[in-house]
């Protein structure tokens, strides 16, 4: 069973037959013998299945980032063309079904999850997907995860492998779900979570942000498992977005006057010229919209000393310092972690930026002292899922109250910050509601700040909500869902 809208993986004609006689099994551990030149590399037919394995055990083992961990893995081991392709479709995917897959797979076996040994799990996982979600043939897909068991746990797990992968296949993923998902008439938010594989309190979340139990929660559900375009920023002062476009082979962004979204496929972007002569760098357009929104809040009074609270790795830093350089003004960069302050000096460099590394809750600058204040607050994440494709099973509903005294605490120092009279532009890369609407209205009252209508400062961007905020969402704007609120010291 495919899901609608993916193009599912056809095995190449001519491949190996995966379902053919069973292959010697190899002891625990063994591999090909390593090559003079290079890493020990698994057959060519299962070098793809070998790469997502070791991503999925990097991700659950080492709480690594999928996206990260698979390019390296892929370099390392010279996987490229349509192993490459196979190779990330099976490890994105099974990280990003894996709740669903977990439960499918807990069905069909006859011991609990957890008496399940997690490497051997991982494998399932794979296999499961496989059987789901693609259009590999079933016995190709239980024969490569039985191999694969084989060389990495030996044969005393392969019956059970085997087993509990036959019984998946006997269903397609939509039978599974009329099978398990709750029902869609008493349930719709859990449903819609079981049918787009997201746990319940995301589903809820979305939900609640968007007012919506049907389909157009399903839309942003689904938005998770697409693969975003590039968006570059066009930096001010040196290039404009039509220049860049031109360069690049891009198109100019539909909303931000800075953005160019590059066609899918277009390679590495920071390979690309202008990128690497700092004349653009990438950038979401929904966060080039937010930090556009600071400077586009009106102001009565002098506007010349602008601040970002929390500005690692530095990516509205660079587009702030660059109009704040026009303008003859200046900003300061406050960001805690030393090692992302180090990037923000380096997206800064040349710029009227001065970075410090400091709390933002007490960064120890003069109060009062700035006409213009960023807040891009640490967050869960919620709104760029489609980024980090285990994100949506790793983030818990409890990390949502540590996060949210967090970003009280940085917005109330924000409104210290300003001058009367001054704005505040506080963004989040999420759209729950404890983490948007919650955080400003108690930050509101408590400091008697006046939240402004944030739309008027996303000039022809429709579809924001009902204001006085604006939310950004994939499934409408095509950028992540970020949240953008304006007050008024
Ligand atoms: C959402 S990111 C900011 C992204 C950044 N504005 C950009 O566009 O590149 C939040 C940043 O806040 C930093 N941070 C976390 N707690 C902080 C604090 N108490 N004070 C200042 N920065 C903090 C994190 O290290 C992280 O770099």
């Amino acid at each position: 069973m495919t899901q609608p809208g993916k193009r599912p993986y056809r095995p190449k004609s001519g491949a190996p037959a995966k379902g053919g006689p069973a292959r010697p099994a190899r002891p625990r551990g063994a591999h090909p013998p390593r090559k003079p030149d290079g890493p020990a590399r698994p057959p060519a037919e299962d070098a793809a299945r070998r790469a997502a394995l070791d991503v999925l055990r990097a991700v659950r083992a080492d709480d690594a980032y999928a996206n990260l961990v698979l390019p390296k893995l892929l370099r390392d081991r010279r996987i490229s063309g349509r192993d490459a392709g196979l190779a990330t479709e099976l490890a994105y995917g099974a990280c990003r079904a894996r709740g669903l897959l977990d439960e499918i797979i807990g069905e069909c076996s006859a011991r609990p999850l957890s008496e399940v040994e997690p490497e051997l799990l991982d494998a399932l996982r794979l296999g499961a997907y496989q059987l789901l979600r693609t259009r590999i043939p079933a016995h190709a897909a239980v024969t490569s995860t039985v191999d694969l068991v084989r060389a990495d746990l030996g044969s005393r797990v392969t019956g059970f492998a085997n087993a509990v992968l036959r019984k998946i296949s006997e269903r397609d993923e939509n039978a599974w779900l009329a099978a398990l998902a709750p029902d869609p008439v008493t349930d719709p938010v859990g449903n819609l979570a079981a049918r787009t594989a997201h746990p319940r309190w995301i589903a809820r979340a979305f939900a609640d942000a968007l007012g919506s139990t049907g389909d157009e929660l399903g839309d942003a559900l689904r938005a998770d498992d697409t693969r975003p375009l590039v968006h570059l920023v066009a930096r001010p002062g040196e290039v404009s977005a039509e220049e860049l476009a031109a360069m690049t082979g891009g198109d100019p962004g539909p909303y931000s006057p800075y953005a160019v979204h590059l066609d899918p496929g277009s390679g590495d972007p920071g390979a690309l010229e202008p990128v690497r002569e700092k004349l653009a760098a990438v950038q979401d357009e929904g966060s080039q919209l937010c930090a556009l929104a600071l400077t586009r809040a009106p102001l009565e009074g002098p506007d010349l000393a602008w601040l970002d609270l929390c500005a690692g790795p530095g990516g509205k830093a660079a587009l702030l310092g660059a109009l704040a350089a026009i303008n003859g003004g200046t900003l300061d960069a406050v960001e805690q972690a030393p090692h992302r302050a180090r990037l923000v000096e380096q997206s800064t460099g040349g710029l009227p930026v001065t970075v410090h590394v400091a709390d933002g809750r007490d960064p120890g600058l003069a109060a009062g002292g700035f006409d213009r204040v960023l807040v891009d607050a640490p967050c869960t994440g919620l709104g760029a899922l489609r980024r980090r494709p285990e994100a949506r099973w790793r983030r818990q509903p409890s990390d949502v109250g540590d996060l949210t005294k967090l970003q009280r605490e940085l917005l109330t120092s924000a409104l210290d910050l300003v001058r009367p009279g001054g704005v505040v532009a506080y963004v989040v890369c999420s759209p729950h509601l404890s983490e948007t609407e919650g955080v400003v209205s108690a930050v509101a009252r408590k400091t008697g700040a006046t939240v402004l209508d944030a739309r008027g400062a996303f000039p022809d961007v429709p579809g924001l909500g009902e204001g006085p905020y604006a939310q950004l969402w994939p499934h409408r704007h095509g950028t992540d869902a970020m949240f953008c609120a304006l007050l008024r010291r």
